[in-house]
């Protein structure tokens, strides 16, 4: 005969007062004796016991516990573990019926004890049942029965066989419903954490066998009222107690449905039972812990306390988890008691995911149970498959093969039975589980346990941080491709500057005459070829699409770089008018590279000839730089230093005479000259001494000036050579004076040449020193033309001011004159007066 040892029942409470005030979806509902549990979409979860909404405490008690309690009372410990999320109506069912007087609300408990008390009474044997609670709040474990100085005194010990308990705990005797009443008000009194902690009831029922003998311990029924992960645990602020004690939750819960899930508990070794006739015939006996009477203090209500376990007795046995949760329910769950696993679930729409995630945990409870065989082995149970996916059937599949390894196969046919049970264990993975057809469905996460639920926060968190570092990661990465972009723009410039130099070179190595605009490499620059990185190859993007401020504030310095150095490269190399200069400077600056071309046209050309050119080369081929302006700028001006300068007059004269220049190189000549005077006589301007060397080197070069524009006159407009020379032809002195001119040597023509330009320079010097005689006359005119009017404006104030003094002085005579008393006579011939109409007054001299 087959025996289940662990039983699911899934209880669906009905939608609470204010759930029906929000108008909240029901999406999970029970059909009467179908035990299965059936949600919104249509998923149905098979379970031993399926309560619906409207199932009394009374009904489930009766389906589902009362059987238990039978075992119970024959000797078998029994637990009940009611799992569920917080407010889904486990301690409602377990313990509910302390609060009200109705009988339909008393939950298990209360009748568990009822029932004991009706059987103890119907077989007239002398049982004790007691009773302890504990309640669990991570690793701290309260007696809810002690006093206040012995509520924290607990520890979880274990016996020689490995079976736990908990040391210290009060146990109180129960002889009838009012002890049981007077326990539970105290519970209710001192648990106020009840939502946050787990709550466990230990009913102890021991018999005495005879009246020598000691009490002896027969069976236990533990009651588990598991805390319940929160609803919104995901509000819960991070950090607080609430929110450390929500993640411990979690974890405890997961543990333990990974245990209920996976079947991994090792199984205890079965007890041997004190009497034998008194075992159960599917059960190994083990020698009953005896009750140990500590004191019969006024502890516990009834005045009496006991320790469960002995630690005398106590040893360190194998425990597969340090959870306190674990230990205390290792018993139970490792296949030596009969369990029920409760489910509550809210039917409320709000609620899905969790109640989703509890009814798969219950179906996979279900379809691990196991049961034993009379030899109190272990095995798989063989509940009716209510199958509603294909994951499932395949499932169950694999637990009948492995079943029926153990029967009679031949051995090939064993072979083949565990290699395909091997293949498919291997590709059993949380992912490929049965129940992901409903996970997709319902929106949970395949490896999201109910405690994975209460475990949300802590998910959340880890999932942030993953969040957090992959955006992180996405900003690296952004960052990386951003200055690869930079530097793919950067290369592309200087692919651009080497190609530049490249045509340069194709060229005949000829000087870049680059617009201004164009962008040259700067001399500075570096020509080698910048490496790729260890890329083999990349992408090159024409567009900087993608730089930064600071780098396009850089790559338009450069630019500007550019220009400069450009122009200053162009300012700096300027070259005297040569039509022939840069084969000269080639012959002259390298030799080795005119090579043969040089030699050979210097070989077609006739020895004066050469010679003539060589001169007039090494006249007109000066390269003048800034350095050398400079030079001709800061120090004094030589006669002899303007050689050079009446060099280039003369070479402007060949030049006339029958030489190619360009107009533009004599512009630039001119440019260059002008530049000069106009340097030398800034700076003379500002001196405060003038020398006649400086007078006479500005006129130099004011005359060359002239004759330079001059020359290109002629070149521009070669026509008025001829009406110059018919003008000049016109007068008959300058009839002679040309012909005499034509027939000078060239020597003659140079010394003559010297003669009219001193001449004309000093015709200059005295030009310009009368125009500075002129000027200083200018100037003291005008400074005595300022002084006289200064003088005359002063006396201008002076006779002003002798004007109204005066005026003022005649009004204050007048003023005495008046006032001054007259003699008699006068006054006589004054009243006279004035009946004469005052002739005297008017007569009087101002
Ligand atoms: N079957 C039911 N019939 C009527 N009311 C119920 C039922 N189940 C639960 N309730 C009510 O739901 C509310 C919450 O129930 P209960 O306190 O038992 O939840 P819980 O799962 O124990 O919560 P927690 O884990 O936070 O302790 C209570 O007010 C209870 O009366």
């Amino acid at each position: 005969m087959m025996e289940k040892v662990m039983r699911v029942a899934v209880r669906v409470r009905p939608l609470l007062p204010a759930e029906l005030r929000q108008n909240r979806e029901i999406c999970a509902h029970v059909e009467a004796d179908s035990g299965q549990v059936i949600l919104a979409g249509g998923h149905a979860f098979p379970c031993d016991f399926a309560y619906g909404p409207t199932v009394s405490q009374e009904s489930l008690y009766c389906s589902s516990i009362k059987p238990l309690v039978a075992s119970f009372f024959a000797g078998v410990d029994v637990m009940v573990l009611a799992y569920g999320q917080s407010g889904s109506g486990k301690t409602y069912t377990l313990i509910s019926g302390r609060h009200s007087d109705s009988e339909g609300d008393r939950g298990v408990l209360w009748r568990v004890c009822e029932d004991v008390f009706q059987m103890t009474a119907q077989e007239h044997t002398h049982l004790i049942l007691s009773v302890c609670c504990v309640a669990l709040c991570g690793d701290e474990l309260r007696d809810l029965l002690g006093s206040d100085d012995t509520q924290l005194n607990l520890r979880i010990m274990e016996d020689r066989n490995g079976r736990t308990g908990v040391e210290g705990a009060v146990e109180i005797p129960l002889s009838s419903l009012e002890d049981l009443r007077h326990v539970l008000e105290c519970v209710s009194d001192v648990n106020h954490q009840r939502s946050s902690s787990h709550t466990l009831f230990w009913l102890r029922l021991r018999r005495r066998l005879d009246s020598s003998s000691q009490d002896a311990l027969l069976s236990t029924l533990l009651l588990v009222d598991l805390a319940g992960w929160e609803r919104d645990s995901g509000l819960v602020n991070a950090g607080t107690p609430r929110f450390k004690r929500s993640l411990q939750i979690g974890t405890e819960l997961r543990t333990l449905a990974d245990m209920i899930q996976r079947d991994t508990l090792p199984h205890a070794t079965p007890r041997s039972h004190t009497h034998p006739s008194r075992a159960p015939p599917s059960r190994a006996h083990t020698p009953c812990t005896p009750l140990t009477r500590l004191d019969s203090g006024s502890d516990s209500p009834t005045g009496h306390r006991y320790a469960a376990y002995p630690s005398i007795h106590c040893t360190s046995a194998h425990t597969h988890t340090h959870s306190p949760l674990m230990r205390l329910l290792q018993n139970s769950l490792s296949g030596s008691a009969h369990t029920l696993l409760l489910v509550c679930v809210s039917p409320a729409q709000s609620s899905l995911t969790d109640t989703v995630s509890c009814l798969m945990l219950a179906a996979r409870a279900q379809d691990k149970s196991s049961c034993t065989d009379p030899r109190g082995v272990p095995t798989r149970t063989h509940t009716p498959l209510v199958a509603h996916t294909h994951g499932p059937l395949v499932h169950h599949a694999a637990h009948l093969l492995e079943d029926l390894l153990d029967s009679l196969l031949t051995p090939s046919l064993q072979q083949r039975l565990s290699a395909w049970l091997d293949a498919y264990k291997e590709t059993l993975s949380p992912s490929q589980g049965p129940d992901r057809s409903l996970c997709e469905t319902y929106g949970v996460h395949q490896s999201r346990t109910p405690a994975d639920t209460a475990g949300g926060a802590e998910t959340d968190v880890a999932l942030t941080q993953d969040a957090s570092a992959d955006v992180q990661s996405l900003q690296d990465l952004k960052q990386h491709c951003r200055l690869q972009g930079e530097l793919l723009v950067e290369q592309k410039l200087l692919a651009d500057w080497l190609k530049r130099d490249l045509r340069a070179s194709d060229t005949g190595g000829q000087r870049i005459q680059s617009s201004p605009l164009t962008n040259q490499r700067p001399a500075h620059l570096t020509r080698q070829p910048v490496r790729c990185g260890s890329a083999g190859s990349r992408k090159a993007y024409s567009s900087p699409c993608d730089l930064s401020l600071e780098r396009l504030s850089a790559t338009m310095k450069t630019s500007n770089q550019l220009l400069l150095a450009q122009l200053e490269e162009q300012e700096q190399v300027l070259r005297l008018p040569s039509g022939t200069r840069g084969r000269e400077s080639q012959e002259r600056e390298e030799p080795e590279k005119s090579g043969t071309r040089g030699r050979e046209s210097q070989e077609r050309e006739e020895p004066e000839k050469k010679d003539k050119k060589r001169t007039v080369r090494s006249l007109l081929n000066r390269t003048f730089t800034r350095k050398h302006a400079t030079d001709a700028n800061t120090s004094t001006p030589d006669p002899q230093g303007t050689s050079g300068l009446r060099r280039v007059c003369e070479g402007q004269a060949r030049v006339c005479d029958g030489q190619s220049v360009l107009v533009s190189e004599l512009l630039m000549n001119k440019a260059l000259l002008e530049k000069r005077r106009d340097d030398l006589s800034g700076r003379l301007t500002e001196g405060n001494t003038h020398t006649e060397q400086d007078d006479r080197a500005l006129h130099q070069l004011e005359e060359t000036i002239e004759a330079v524009d001059a020359v290109i006159g002629l070149r521009r407009h070669p026509d008025q050579q001829g009406a110059t020379g018919r003008q000049l032809s016109e007068s008959s002195t300058a009839v002679g004076s040309l012909r005499v001119l034509k027939e000078l040597s060239l020597q003659e023509a140079e010394a003559l040449f010297h003669v009219y330009f001193s001449k004309a320079v000093c015709l200059r010097e005295s030009c310009a020193s009368q125009q500075r005689r002129v000027c200083e006359l200018e100037e003291l005119l005008s400074v005595e033309r300022e002084q006289s009017s200064r003088r005359l404006q002063q006396l201008e104030k002076e006779v002003f001011f002798y004007r109204s003094s005066s005026r003022e002085l005649r009004r204050r005579l007048k003023d005495l004159v008046q006032d001054a008393p007259s003699p008699p006579s006068s006054r006589a011939s004054c009243t006279r007066g004035s009946g004469d109409g005052g002739h005297s007054q008017g007569g009087a001299p101002d």
